[in-house]
C-alpha cells in the first residue's frame, strides 16, 4: 500500500491508533489484525474475538503467536519476521486455536501501511478461515497418495492419458519405469514421446479407437527402457464427457511374457510328451473322470482296438471284472505308485499290467494320465521261476518243496476229514548201472519215461514228486484202505517196470516201493517220509522190483541203520577193521586150494560185528567203497605176507559188493593195488554174487574180462539163490561156482536141496568150472558132496575162518597133515 494513496491517509490513522478505531474495525466482517510498527499485535477486532475467544489484550504483542498451532508456528515466525523486516506485505496460512479449543486454517494477509510522512505506521492483517478449503485439499491430497499407492503396488502399468492432447496426466511407478521415466517427470509427456515413434505407430489404430469412445484390448511385444522384450496385454479405458466426447484415456497393460512364456512351455512340454507317448513303446492313456480322453499308439497296439474305438469310452469297459474296483479305487483315492492289474484285449484276452498313474494337467484340464506296462512276459518269467523253484527241471514233477507243501496240505485235510493217506517211496533199481554205462543224458530220458509212467499210473488227485537221483515219491490222498495202497504199487511197478526202448536197446528199471500210511507209520510229513523210504530199503533188501509196508521194527531197523552208519564213518577212518580168513580144501583128498577172507569189525567192549550186519547199510549209506578198497589191499597184503612166510601159495578170495563192482575204474584200482601189494593176480580170486551179473550185462562182461585179462579167478558166490540163467553164465568168464550155504545144510536129508546142489554140481562140471559147496558142518554132507562130484568145498567141518595169525598156524600145521583130512 503505497504511502502517497490519499485512500489510505485514514487507515494509516487507524493501524497506528486502532483502539481509537475500535468501532471502525469492528464493523468488519472480516477478522481483522493489526501490528504496530515494531510488529507487535495492537488490535484484533470483533470478528477475530469471536473466533479464537481473545479479544486484543489477550493477543497484543507475540502473544497472539501462542495460539498458533505449533507445527505451523515457526514458519509463521519466520515469514513474519521477513516481512517486518522488509516492511513488506506477508501471507501466510496457519492453523489458529479457535474459542472452542480446536484449530481453525485462516489465511492470513498483511499489508505494511504508512502515514503522509512514508513511515511505516504499522501491519493491517485480514484472516479468513480457509479450514474447509484446507480439508478439502488435504482429503485430495491423500486421496492422490491412495490412488498412487494402489497404482503403484497393482502389478499392472497404469496410466491416464489426457483426451485431446494425449498427453499423460498420472503414471503408476511400474508404467513410468518401463519407458524409462519417473512417476513426476512423465507428467505432461505425449504417448509419442513415452512410447516412442515405433511404438506409436503400432498403437496408433487403438487410440484411434479409444479416441471413439471403445474399449480397445490388444496384445503386443514391446522392448522395454531396460532393454528386454515384454508381452503385455493392454487395455485402453475411454473417458467421456457427457456430450460424448473423448476426455482422457486410461491405459491399463499387464505384463504377460511369464503367462505367454509358460503358455509356450506347457504347449512345448505337451508337444514333447505327446512324441514321447507317440514314441514309447508303454501304453499311455488319458482320462477324465473315468472316460478315455486320449491315448498312444503303443496302447492300441497292445488291445488291438482303433483309436475311434476307445476314446470317449468309460476305463472300466476295458478291464476284467474282478480288477475293476481296485482300480477305481486307486484312480479316486489318486494313487500314484505302480501297481498290478489287467486289461482287456479287443479279442477278449486278458492282459496282465502294470499300472501308474499320476493325476496332471493337460491341454487346460486335469486328467489321470495312466502309463500300462504289458507285464506278459514279466509274469511269464515269473510264474517260469515260481515252477522252477517247485519243480523238477527233468521230469517237471513237483520237487521236495511243492511235494511238502502239499503233503502238509493233504495231511491237515486228512485229519479234519478222518481220512487216511498214503506215502509212496519209489526207487529204481539199477538205475546207477544205467546211468553209469549209457551217460547222463540216457539216464536222464529214461527218468523221463518213468516219470511219465508213475504219472499215468496215478488218479488226478494223487501227487507226484521227484526227489532227486532216482527216487519219486507219491501221495495218495483219501485212501479208502491199505489195499487201495497195494494196487497203485502193482500198477506202478508192473508200469515201470515195462522195458523203456533207448539208444536202440532195451533198457529195464524195477522200483523198490516203501509205503508209510497216515495216520498209522506217522502224523507228520517228515515222518511218514522217513518211515516210507525205510520200508523202501526193505523192498530192496527183499529182492527188488517189490513193495514193502513200514512197521514198526523197520523203524528200529532205521534208528539202527543210522547209528551203525555213524559208528562206520568212524570205524572207517580209523580203519577198524579186520579180515579173518577161511580155508577152502578139495572135497576127495582135503587139500587146501584157497583161502576167503572174511571182514569182521570187533568192537570196543570185545564183541565182533559181523558182515551181515553192517555190509548191507554201508552200501545203503554209500560207505561199501572205501571198505571194500580197504579190504581188498589188506588180503592181498596179508596173502602176499604169507607167501613171503614159506606157506604155500594160494588164492585169496575176496568179496566184492556190487556197487564196487559197478565203479568204472574196477580193474585198474585191483591191477593198482596187485601192484603195491606184489601180489601175483592169480592168487585173487573175486567173489560175485549172482544178482550182479543180472543187470547191464554188456557193462558185466566188459569188467569181467578187464578182470580176467589181468589175470584174476572169478567166482559167482551164493550160487543158486538168484535167477541167473545158464545163458548168462556161458557169456562171462567164471572160474568157480560156490553152492550156498543154504542148499549145502540141508543135505542130504532134503530131496529139494540135494536135486538143487547136485544140479549145480552137474552145471559145474558141463561148464568146465569149479563147483564148491560153502557152509559144509558135517560128515554126511562130505559125503553127499564127494559122491556127487562136487570139487571143492568150505565151511566148520573144515575150518571157521579165522584170525590171520591163527590161519598161518593152521595153514602150516595142514602142510604137514595127510590130504586127506578134513577138518
Ligand atoms: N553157518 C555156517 N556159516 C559158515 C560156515 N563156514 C563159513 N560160514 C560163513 O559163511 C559166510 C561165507 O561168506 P559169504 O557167503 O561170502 O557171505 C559173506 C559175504 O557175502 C559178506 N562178506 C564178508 N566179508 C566181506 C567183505 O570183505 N566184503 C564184502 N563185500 N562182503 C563180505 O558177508 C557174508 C557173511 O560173512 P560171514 O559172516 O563172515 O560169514 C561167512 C562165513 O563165516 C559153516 O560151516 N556154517
Amino acid at each position: 500500500m503505497k504511502p502517497s494513496d490519499p485512500n489510505l491517509r485514514g487507515i494509516a490513522q487507524a493501524v497506528d491508533d486502532p483502539a481509537s478505531h475500535g468501532a471502525f474495525f469492528n464493523a468488519f466482517p472480516s477478522l481483522v489484525w493489526i501490528a504496530d510498527a515494531h510488529g507487535g499485535c495492537s488490535f484484533v477486532n470483533q470478528a477475530w474475538e469471536d473466533y479464537t475467544g481473545r479479544a486484543t489484550e489477550a493477543e497484543v504483542g507475540t502473544r497472539w503467536l501462542e495460539s498458533v498451532h505449533p507445527e505451523d508456528r515457526p514458519e509463521l515466525e519466520r515469514v513474519w519476521a521477513e516481512a517486518l523486516g522488509l516492511r513488506r506485505a506477508f501471507e501466510s496460512e496457519y492453523r489458529l486455536r479457535r474459542a472452542d479449543g480446536l484449530h481453525g486454517w485462516i489465511h492470513h494477509s498483511a499489508v505494511p501501511v504508512h502515514d503522509e510522512g512514508g513511515r511505516l505506521a504499522g501491519f493491517l492483517a485480514t484472516c479468513h478461515d480457509i479450514t474447509t478449503r484446507r480439508d478439502a485439499e488435504l482429503d485430495a491430497r491423500a486421496k492422490e497418495r491412495t490412488v498412487r499407492l494402489i497404482a503403484d503396488n497393482v502389478p499392472a502399468l497404469i496410466a491416464y492419458y489426457d483426451g485431446p492432447t494425449l498427453e499423460c496426466r498420472l503414471a503408476n511407478n511400474a508404467y513410468a519405469k518401463t519407458w524409462g521415466f519417473t512417476v513426476d517427470s512423465i507428467i505432461g509427456k505425449t504417448v509419442r514421446e513415452v512410447i516412442g515413434d515405433v511404438g506409436y505407430e503400432a498403437i496408433a489404430p487403438y487410440i484411434q479407437r479409444v479416441l471413439r469412445g471403445e474399449t480397445v484390448v490388444y496384445e503386443r511385444t514391446l522392448k522395454a527402457a531396460d532393454g528386454g522384450e515384454r508381452i503385455i496385454e493392454a487395455t485402453l479405458l475411454p473417458q467421456l464427457d457427457d456430450a460424448g466426447g473423448s476426455i482422457a484415456a486410461t491405459v491399463l497393460i499387464n505384463d504377460i511374457t511369464k503367462h505367454r512364456l509358460a503358455e509356450q512351455s506347457v504347449r512345448e512340454s505337451e508337444d514333447r510328451l505327446r512324441k514321447f507317448a507317440d514314441a514309447t513303446d508303454e501304453g499311455i492313456i488319458f482320462a477324465e473322470r473315468g472316460l478315455l480322453s486320449d491315448c498312444n499308439p503303443a496302447i492300441l497296439r497292445l488291445t488291438g482296438y482303433t483309436y475311434e474305438e476307445i476314446i470317449g469310452k468309460n476305463i472300466v469297459d476295458y478291464m476284467p471284472p474282478d480288477v475293476r474296483e481296485m482300480v477305481l479305487n486307486n484312480v479316486s483315492m489318486g494313487y500314484e505308485r505302480p501297481y498290478e492289474a489287467a486289461i482287456l484285449g479287443k479279442d477278449g484276452t486278458r492282459i496282465p499290467v502294470e499300472l501308474e498313474g499320476r493325476v496332471m494337467p493337460y491341454k487346460g484340464k486335469v486328467y489321470r494320465m495312466t502309463a500300462i506296462r504289458d507285464i506278459r512276459d514279466r509274469k511269464a518269467a515269473e510264474a517260469r521261476i515260481q515252477f522252477l523253484a517247485h519243480h523238477d527241471t527233468l521230469t517237471g514233477l513237483p520237487n521236495r518243496v511243492l511235494l511238502m507243501d502239499r503233503l502238509e496240505f493233504i495231511l491237515a485235510a486228512a485229519q479234519r476229514r478222518g481220512n487216511h493217506v498214503a506215502i509212496l517211496f519209489i526207487d529204481l533199481d539199477n538205475f546207477k548201472t544205467v546211468n553209469d554205462s549209457l551217460g547222463h543224458a540216457a539216464g536222464d530220458a529214461l527218468l523221463r519215461v518213468v516219470a511219465q509212467r508213475i504219472e499215468d499210473a496215478l488218479r488226478g488227485a494223487d501227487v507226484v514228486s521227484r526227489l532227486g537221483g532216482d527216487e519219486f515219491l507219491v501221495v495218495l490222498p483219501e485212501l479208502t484202505n491199505e489195499h487201495d495202497a497195494v494196487q497203485v504199487a502193482e500198477k506202478l511197478i508192473a508200469g515201470v517196470s515195462e522195458p523203456v526202448p533207448l539208444e536202440g536197446q532195451s533198457l529195464s528199471v524195477s522200483p523198490s516201493i516203501g509205503i508209510s500210511l497216515y495216520p498209522r507209520d506217522g502224523a507228520t510229513a517228515d515222518t511218514l517220509i522217513k518211515n516210507a523210504d525205510a520200508a523202501m530199503y526193505l523192498a530192496k533188501e527183499r529182492g527188488r522190483s517189490n513193495y514193502q509196508f513200514f512197521n514198526e521194527r523197520l523203524s528200529e531197523a532205521a534208528f539202527h541203520a543210522l547209528t551203525v552208519e555213524t559208528r562206520l564213518r568212524d570205524a572207517i577212518r580209523r580203519e577198524q577193521f579186520v579180515l579173518h580168513y577161511q580155508p577152502q580144501v578139495r572135497v576127495d583128498t582135503g587139500a587146501v586150494t584157497g583161502i576167503e577172507a572174511l571182514i569182521r569189525w570187533p568192537q570196543e567192549d570185545g564183541t565182533t560185528v559181523l558182515p551181515n550186519d553192517f555190509i548191507p547199510i554201508a552200501e545203503q549209506r554209500g560207505l561199501i567203497m572205501p571198505i571194500g578198497a580197504w579190504v581188498l589191499r589188506q588180503a592181498c597184503r596179508q596173502n602176499r605176507l604169507w607167501q613171503m612166510s614159506g606157506l604155500p601159495k594160494l588164492p585169496m578170495a575176496v568179496n566184492l559188493s556190487a556197487i564196487q563192482f559197478k565203479q568204472k575204474n574196477l580193474v585198474s584200482v585191483v591191477e593198482q593195488v596187485l601192484a603195491e601189494t606184489g601180489l601175483e593176480p592169480q592168487y585173487l580170486e573175486f567173489e560175485l554174487t549172482e544178482s550182479m551179473l543180472l543187470e547191464d550185462m554188456t557193462a558185466i562182461a566188459k569188467t569181467l574180462e578187464g578182470l580176467k585179462a589181468l589175470g584174476v579167478q572169478l567166482a559167482i558166490d551164493d550160487f543158486g539163490t538168484g535167477h541167473s540163467s545158464l545163458m548168462h553164465l556161458k557169456r562171462f568168464p567164471i572160474d568157480k561156482l560156490k553152492i550156498d550155504r543154504t542148499f549145502v545144510q540141508d543135505v542130504p536129508g532134503d530131496p529139494d536141496d540135494v536135486a538143487i546142489t547136485a544140479a549145480i554140481i552137474d552145471l559145474a562140471r558141463n561148464m568146465g568150472i569149479t563147483s564148491i559147496a560153502e557152509g559144509v558142518e558135517k560128515p554126511e554132507q562130505l559125503a553127499f558132496l564127494r559122491l556127487r562130484g562136487c570139487e571143492e568145498m568150505q565151511g566148520y567141518l573144515v575150518s571157521e575162518a579165522l584170525p590171520a595169525e591163527a590161519m598161518a598156524r593152521w595153514l602150516a600145521r595142514r602142510r604137514g597133515e595127510p590130504l586127506t583130512s578134513v577138518g
